[in-house]
């Protein structure tokens, strides 16, 4: 099953609950929320506040991609904002496992993002504890950047490494993903495909989504 999850980042801000009513309509998945401080990444986005206003228009699980320093602070309060699942940057964390341990304690799923240099045996210890791993395909801060094609074989690595240990790890990718390298990404062994331009910067943002998910999928499976 691949599975759609659409970024907000590209969105309207002005207009994000009939944003979030198009991608609902289109069957997306599950909302991916990118969370950026100015630290950990040249940029500053939303928080906990606006996501716990979106909770009260939708039931769509809420993917929080926290791109912060020193995420152990926030986690709480970004579970009581409405999220289903939380993501930190393994760089970010100087006790990855007691993070990790702590996003568990709440009930959410935790996943655990890795930036374009950082390699993926650096989960090889926690890996049996995670919902998902996500493989940043462009540097954190910014939509609409190019996808990194090196980030395939951390894909494929990352999905051996899944297999070897008999584990149920979805693999995440995130950035730069299209209509004309999807497939490509699905094939390495990626199951959870963020989108932000692709779908909102798109003039017929519905069929994009479709069209993503159906390129996404093997011939079976379509
Ligand atoms: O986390 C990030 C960027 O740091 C992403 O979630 C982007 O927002 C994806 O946007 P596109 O590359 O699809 O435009
Ligand atoms: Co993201």
């Amino acid at each position: 099953m691949k599975l759609i999850a659409p970024s907000i980042l590209a969105a309207d801000f002005a207009n994000l609950n009939k944003s979030i009513k198009m991608v609902e309509e289109a069957g997306c998945d599950m909302l991916h929320i990118d969370v950026m401080d100015g630290r950990f990444v040249p940029n500053i986005t939303i928080g906990p506040v606006v996501i716990e206003s979106l909770r009260k228009v939708t039931g769509i699980p809420f993917d929080i991609h926290l791109m912060i320093v020193e995420p152990e602070k926030y986690i709480e309060t970004f579970i009581e904002a409405g999220a289903d699942m939380i993501t930190v940057q393994a760089e970010a964390c100087v006790h990855l496992d007691r993070i990790i341990q702590q996003i568990k304690s709440t009930g959410a799923k935790v996943g655990v993002a890795l930036n374009p240099s950082t390699p993926e045996h650096m989960l090889e210890y926690v890996l049996d504890q995670l919902d998902m791993v996500l493989v940043m395909s462009v540097n954190p801060g910014f939509g609409g950047q190019e996808f990194i094609n090196g980030s395939l074989r951390k894909i494929t690595n990352l999905k051996a490494m899944i297999e070897q240990k008999s584990l149920n790890v979805k693999i995440q990718v995130d950035g730069g993903i299209n209509q004309n390298n999807i497939n490509k990404i699905s094939q390495a062994g990626a199951d959870i495909f963020v989108a932000g331009s692709a779908i909102f910067n798109s003039t017929k943002p519905t069929e994009a989504v479709k069209h993503l998910r159906a390129a996404a999928m093997s011939e079976e499976e379509r």
